[in-house]
This record gives C-alpha cells, sequence and structure tokens, in this order.
C-alpha cells in the first residue's frame, strides 16, 4: 500500500490530517470541556500516525536525500570565493589583547577599513595595532558599559565613513570575572558579567545596527560554549554569554528581511590575557574570600575555594595560544558569501560531550574535563567524617572512596 504512494502525496496527507486536527481542536474547543479536546487531537494524532506509517519506508529515503542535498550546497557555498575586502568597514570591540587584538591585525592585512576600540589608548594592545596595522585602521577609546562612549565611537565612525554604511560589527569584548560555585560568587560578579557581555553588546549593537542595515552587512558576536553548557564554577559568566546567545539569535531572525547577517562564533578555550594572568584570578580569588560570609566560609573552608582557582589557572596552562582557528573564523564570518549563523572556533571536547551524550554521563565528565575537584566542601566532610580530600577516615586513599560511588 504505502509503496504505491509517491512522496508528495504523502506530505500533502500529512500536513492535511495535521490542519484537520488543528481545526478539529479550534472548532469543537469552545464548545468542549478539556477532556474531549484532548480525545480531538488524540484523534488527530492517531490519524497523522496512521499516515505516517504507510509512509514509513519514505522517510530513510527523504532523510538520505535532505543530507545529500545539504552536503552538496554546503560543498559548493565553500567553493564560492570570499567577498573582496576593500572598501568595507568592520567595528570591532574588545581589542586590547586576545582575540580583538588580533582580529583587527588580520582584517587590517586582509584590507578591510578597522575601526578597534580598546579600552586604554596607551595600553600595549593599542600602541601594537598603531604600529603594526595601515593607515586605514582608526583607535577608538570605548568601554562599551558607558552609553556616552559607544555614541561617540559612533558619531568618530560615521565621520570617517562619510555616506558609506558599516559592513562588520564584531562584538568581542567580554569579562569572565571569577570562577567558583554560584553561591560563592559575588553578585558583583554577576552584574558585571551580564553589564559587559550582555548588556554592553546589546548598547553597542544597537547603536551601530542603522549603518549595518545601510551596508546590509554583517553582526559577528563572539561567545562561549559556556552559554550553552552548564561548565562548573562559570555561573555569572555563563549566564551572561546565554542571554548573548539569545539576543544573537533573535537578531538574526530580525534582521533577515534587512538583509543583515547575524552570526555567532563559539571558541573553545584559548590562553588569552584574561585566562593566563594568574595575578588578576589571585587577586579575583583574594576578594572572593574577602567577600564570602563567615557562613559560607564555614561551609565551605578557603581551601575549597583556593583548589577551584588553582585547577581553572592549570587549565589554562594547556589552553592553546594559537588563536587562528578564531581569527580565521571571524574572517570567514566577514567575508564568506553565505555565511553560517553559528560557528564552533576550536575543537571543543564539551561540545560533544554536552551535544551527544546522556546526561548523567556528561555531568560526570563535564566536571572531570574541566575542574577535576579533589577537595570537598568542609560542611560535607565533616558530615561523612571525610578529611580535606574527601576521603573517610577509614578509607585509606581517596581512589577507595571513588569506587564506593
Ligand atoms: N579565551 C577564551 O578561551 C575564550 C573562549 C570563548 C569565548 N571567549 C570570548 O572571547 C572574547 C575575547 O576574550 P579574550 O579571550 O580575547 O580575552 P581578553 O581578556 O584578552 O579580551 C577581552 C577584551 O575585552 C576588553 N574589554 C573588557 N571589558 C570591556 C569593556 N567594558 N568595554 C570594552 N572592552 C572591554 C578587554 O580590554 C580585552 O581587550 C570575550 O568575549 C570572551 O568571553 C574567550
Ligand atoms: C571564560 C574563559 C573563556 C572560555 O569561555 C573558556 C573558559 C574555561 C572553560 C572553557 C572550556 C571550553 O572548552 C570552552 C571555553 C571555556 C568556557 C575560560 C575561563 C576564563 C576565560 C576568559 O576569561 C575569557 O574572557
Amino acid at each position: 500500500m504505502s509503496e504505491n504512494y509517491n512522496i508528495p502525496f504523502w506530505i500533502y496527507l500529512a500536513v492535511v490530517s495535521l490542519f484537520v486536527g488543528g481545526a478539529m481542536k479550534k472548532i469543537l474547543a469552545p464548545h468542549l470541556s478539556v477532556g474531549p479536546t484532548l480525545v480531538a487531537w488524540l484523534g488527530a494524532t492517531v490519524l497523522v500516525e496512521r499516515l505516517w506509517g504507510f509512509c514509513l519506508p519514505a522517510i530513510p529515503l527523504l532523510v538520505l536525500l535532505a543530507a545529500m542535498g545539504c552536503i552538496y550546497s554546503r560543498s559548493r557555498t565553500a567553493q564560492l570565493p570570499n567577498l573582496p575586502a576593500q572598501g568595507k568597514a568592520v567595528f570591532i570591540t574588545g581589542c586590547d589583547s586576545g582575540f580583538g587584538n588580533a582580529a583587527a591585525k588580520r582584517l587590517d592585512s586582509l584590507g578591510f577599513e578597522v575601526f578597534a576600540t580598546v579600552l586604554n589608548l596607551e595600553g600595549d594592545g593599542a600602541r601594537e595595532l598603531q604600529r603594526s596595522c595601515s593607515s586605514r585602521l582608526t583607535l577608538l577609546q570605548v568601554d562599551i558599559t558607558q552609553p556616552q562612549q559607544v555614541q561617540q565611537a559612533l558619531l568618530d565612525t560615521k565621520a570617517k565613513l562619510g555616506l558609506r554604511g558599516l559592513w562588520g560589527l564584531v562584538n568581542n569584548a567580554g569579562v569572565c570575572l571569577n570562577l567558583g560555585d554560584a553561591e560563592l560568587t559575588l553578585m558583583s560578579n554577576f552584574r558585571c558579567c551580564m553589564e559587559v557581555n550582555f548588556f554592553g553588546t546589546v548598547s553597542v549593537t544597537k547603536s551601530f545596527l542603522p549603518l549595518v542595515r545601510q551596508a546590509k552587512g554583517r553582526i559577528v558576536n563572539i561567545s562561549s560554549p559556556a552559554g550553552e553548557q552548564p561548565f562548573p564554577c562559570l555561573a555569572a559568566y555563563g549566564s551572561s554569554k546565554a542571554a548573548l546567545n539569545l539576543f544573537t539569535e533573535t537578531l538574526r531572525h530580525e534582521l533577515n528581511h534587512w538583509g543583515v547577517r547575524v552570526i555567532t562564533i563559539l571558541p573553545s578555550s584559548y590562553r588569552t590575557a584574561a585566562s593566563s594572568n594568574h595575578a588578576h584570578w589571585d587577586q579575583q580569588n583574594k576578594e572572593l574570600l574577602q567577600g564570602l560570609s563567615p557562613e559560607l566560609l564555614e561551609d565551605y573552608g578557603e581551601d575549597y575555594v583556593t583548589e577551584t582557582k588553582n585547577l581553572f589557572q592549570s587549565f589554562s596552562e594547556r589552553a592553546s595560544t594559537d588563536f587562528s582557528p578564531v581569527i580565521d573564523t571571524i574572517v570567514q564570518a566577514l567575508s564568506s558569501p553565505q555565511p553560517q549563523a553559528r560557528y564552533h572556533a576550536g575543537l571543543s571536547l564539551m561540545y560533544f560531550i554536552h551535544s551527544y551524550l546522556p546526561l548523567s554521563l556528561r555531568d560526570r565528565l563535564q566536571k572531570k574535563r574541566f575542574l577535576k575537584k579533589t577537595v570537598m566542601p568542609r560542611a560535607l566532610r565533616k558530615k561523612s567524617g571525610l578529611d580535606a580530600n574527601g576521603c573517610h577516615s577509614n578509607i585509606n586513599t581517596c581512589e577507595e572512596k571513588q569506587n564506593l560511588q
């Protein structure tokens, strides 16, 4: 029976039955209580399921054809030449160091007209850009949390662009103030991450959008996998990046009919200024301990808090110092004739763990992969007679304890 149906016909039947089910529910719902409505909806669902049963053999073929179509269109797009850089202006935030500084240099070398913004015009990063880049590059001092500085940068950019629009806005500026359990993270840390990573980015985007719409250009937001996966001790940073991700996705849909492409880049872990500055993290850890209430400090213990900082520092020591996967991706997002909506820059094992493994397994791996905590909170040790490393006093080694779990 099902072999006799060709694909268009069964699609037609499935759509009709969905509409019939929906119509039944809509027409009958006002006259029926909840129970019969559910029965009507169930009836429609059974109808769709029966139709689906007729056409089941066609589905693998459809999936295969769809996959081949995606692969073919991706390969065709990948073969298309990149758009020329000449005449295209790009505004980048957070160019004092890290990805922003490297991206400004690369885009300048490719021929883009770069507006590189920095927190400190007298800093090493700004000086490096001034020294190594062409006269096309404009350095601007912008703290993205300060609306008047954002507006001044807009005026300066417009003055230089004249009647031209802005081809690219790269929202790169971002901070991760501290690493610690959410309960231990100061509210000031949550607020600062939101102010810079979310509200600052929204402020710059809204201010520069008219120029980007004029050029039918690109908005490229540098987010983080921490905005999509629950990295331990990154609740403040991850929450701000999660807000940024949803803002970016919403913007992507809304700007589509303006011809503006909105792209999210999710780098894996790299050893940039922020993550490799041990003095910075030592200071953050000190402020965290000073900000804790006596009760929290008693429950968790200083050794627990300090281990988190030490583990993160050893994690960042192993991170890559080669930013090229991120910089190549930023160039691709600005130059590809058909850019992707999302790019992962660098292999993030966490991405695969989070996307493809069951919850119980990924929770265990996530903890082991990012921060191999060995010290338990003090209150938990007391309750179960454990020593500083969470081992039972009557059990000789931690391995025996872990074997018990
Ligand atoms: N390094 C990584 O492993 C990694 C991974 C994923 C995502 N990211 C993201 O990449 C982006 C760049 O970070 P990075 O790793 O190059 O670190 P970074 O600290 O070297 O660069 C951050 C930049 O943002 C600037 N900045 C901070 N606060 C600002 C503010 N209020 N106004 C304007 N500029 C401000 C800093 O001056 C610096 O230039 C950030 O958004 C970060 O969240 C980094
Ligand atoms: C958040 C940081 C960037 C990045 O986001 C890192 C995170 C450490 C954990 C981690 C592992 C990954 O595989 C994806 C990126 C990421 C989640 C880093 C800690 C400090 C660093 C920064 O401070 C960046 O400004």
